[in-house]
């Protein structure tokens, strides 16, 4: 990623320095595109450290949007928007859709287990290791790491995440990007 920066900045320099006619076709392999996919998941939680009503499990009607951005190849495609979107919902609906969001102390987790009911517990592993509660904030950037993952591991050459918004309300939202 670092080199392609070095490159994007050399060919504003190039672009600078030579005549306009010139500078056209350099802006145009240089453009960066953003493609943006969304997804919605059934899923409670509570964010105890909070207190308040927080701390009670809460249900929400969470969504996604997921942004990546790159260059378009040959293809004229960033990414594909059925595998990236399969991808994301697989993995959404897998972890997170009708089941709880809880961290890692919450005292509901040794429960939730025992009763056998679908709990994804923040802080502990990859990909939510550090992210302690689910707060809105965390689970945009854990969808942030899984959409990052995706990119690895399909090997598409220089495309990044720019943006994860995540809402749980219609008032409620919160946005990682870069
Ligand atoms: N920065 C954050 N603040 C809060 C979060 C959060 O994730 N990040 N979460 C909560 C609660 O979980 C709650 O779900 C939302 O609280 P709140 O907006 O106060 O409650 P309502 O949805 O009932 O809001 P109204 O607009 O008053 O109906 C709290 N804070």
């Amino acid at each position: 990623m670092a080199e392609r920066t070095d490159e994007l900045a050399r060919d504003a320099t190039w672009c600078e320095e030579e005549r306009e006619g010139d500078c056209r076709e350099i802006r145009q392999t240089a453009a960066t595109t953003a493609v943006t996919v969304r997804h919605n998941f059934e899923s409670a939680h509570r964010l105890p450290q909070l207190g308040g009503k927080c701390h009670n499990l809460h249900g929400h009607s969470w969504w996604v949007e997921a942004t990546v951005a790159g260059e378009a190849g040959a293809d004229g495609i960033v990414v594909e928007f059925h595998d990236l979107k399969s991808y994301l919902r697989e993995w959404i609906d897998e972890n997170l859709d009708h089941g709880a969001m809880l961290g890692s102390e919450d005292e509901l987790v040794p429960a939730l287990n025992a009763a056998n009911s679908k709990v994804f517990v923040f802080g502990k592993a990859d990909p939510s290791f550090g992210l302690s509660w689910p707060t809105v904030e965390n689970v945009a950037e854990l969808l942030s790491r899984v959409t990052a993952g995706y990119l690895q591991s399909r090997g598409w050459p220089g495309v990044r995440v720019s943006r994860v918004v995540v809402r749980e309300t219609h008032v409620n939202a919160a946005e990682v990007s870069w």
